[in-house]
């Protein structure tokens, strides 16, 4: 395809907010106007596609956005766009107002509607941006690292009080399905024990003996981290450790705290260059894509083949989480 082909780009951002999105959003903006595109932003994502909630968007519309957490064009789980109507609508309203492709910002819900408007014709960039980390194809995703921080921030202080009264702090963490999030938290704060679901446990056999192991050491407070998508509530195991080790338990769910404030160097830094590489894919002609990093390098991958591959969390991390949490 011709290089200058694309003259309208829009830009949407789609599922959960991550930090760091509005800094990607902002590199796409002014590199796609460097190339003389036009921007239009597009809110609540495929909500404001379907709808023509956009909004044009020039350099200054993206100023003082590199520091700012959630994102200025609004987030939405749209179900209407679940369906062929719904994604036939968004698609005629794009080509009404001349868009010519699409940057996608959000986790793998957004790319798979993503790869429907590019097998309709419009061609479609995605950048990962979820705090989740759980994009097969990537090593990384925006927003990771300032939730890493910050609940590794909260949990410094819940290790005041729990030290403080020699309790035990059981705490959830985010992560939906996967355990990256509870796994880095987890160590950053010298947790006891990391419970995710990509790993098989034993509350009484594994981490209560433990629990009974430190105390007999004189050990006076635990920390114990979850990640939501384990199998057992955190609740019932916060009774059972409470049953079995007599130490008195209380449950922390860090819950969306995890999803706010400014982003990190790290994420402004990796959404921006996504934010610049979205856009030279599209400018390339390119569509159907997944923005990716894989050792500190960009590079992108077909939506589906992107989505298809596998990732598992770091066992290596895991077990160093284990042998020095003793
Ligand atoms: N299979 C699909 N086909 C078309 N559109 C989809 C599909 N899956 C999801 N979407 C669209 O993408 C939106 C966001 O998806 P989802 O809620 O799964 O979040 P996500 O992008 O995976 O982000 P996160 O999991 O980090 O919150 C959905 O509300 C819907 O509009
Ligand atoms: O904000 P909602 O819709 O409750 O979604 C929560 C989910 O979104 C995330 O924050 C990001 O995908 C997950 O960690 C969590 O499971
Ligand atoms: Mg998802």
């Amino acid at each position: 395809m011709d290089k200058k082909t694309i003259r309208k780009i829009g830009i949407l951002t789609s599922g959960g907010d991550a930090p760091g999105m509005n800094a990607a959003v902002r590199a796409a903006v002014r590199t796609a106007i460097g190339f003389d595109m036009e921007v239009i932003g597009i809110k609540r994502g495929y909500n404001g596609l379907i709808h023509g909630d956009f909004i044009a968007l020039d350099a200054g519309a993206v100023g003082d956005m590199i520091q700012r957490g959630g994102t200025f064009l609004y987030t939405a789980r749209c179900m209407e766009f679940m369906e062929e109507a719904g994604q036939k609508k968004a698609f005629e309203m794009a080509k009404k107002h001349g868009i010519e492709g699409i940057v996608v910002i959000g986790g793998d819900g957004s790319f798979r509607g993503a790869e429907k408007l590019s097998a309709m014709g419009l061609p479609t960039v995605g950048i990962p941006g979820t705090i989740d980390n759980d994009i097969v194809c990537t090593e990384y995703t925006i927003g990771y690292d300032t939730a890493c921080n910050i609940g590794m921030e909260a949990i410094d202080r819940l290790r005041d009080t729990a030290q403080s009264h020699e309790k035990c702090s059981l705490i959830e963490v985010m992560g939906r399905k996967a355990g990256h999030l509870a796994l880095e938290v987890g160590i950053a704060a010298g947790a006891s024990a990391i419970l995710v679901p990509e790993k098989e446990y034993d509350i009484k056999n594994e981490i209560c003996r433990n629990i009974t192991e430190g105390q007999k050491k004189g050990r006076t407070h635990h920390i114990i981290i979850m990640a939501e998508g384990c199998r057992d509530k955190v609740q019932d195991v916060a009774e059972i450790i409470e049953k079995e080790t007599g130490i008195s338990t209380r449950v922390t769910v860090l819950g969306h705290i995890q999803r706010g404030g400014a982003p990190t160097v790290r994420d402004r830094v990796v959404a921006t260059r996504m934010g610049y590489f979205a856009v030279e894919l599209l400018r390339a002609g390119r569509g159907n894509r997944l923005v990716a990093m894989k050792g500190n390098a960009l590079t992108d991958y077909n939506i589906n083949e992107g989505l298809m591959m596998k990732k598992s969390i770091d066992e290596t991390l895991y077990t160093i989480c284990q042998t020095v949490a003793r």
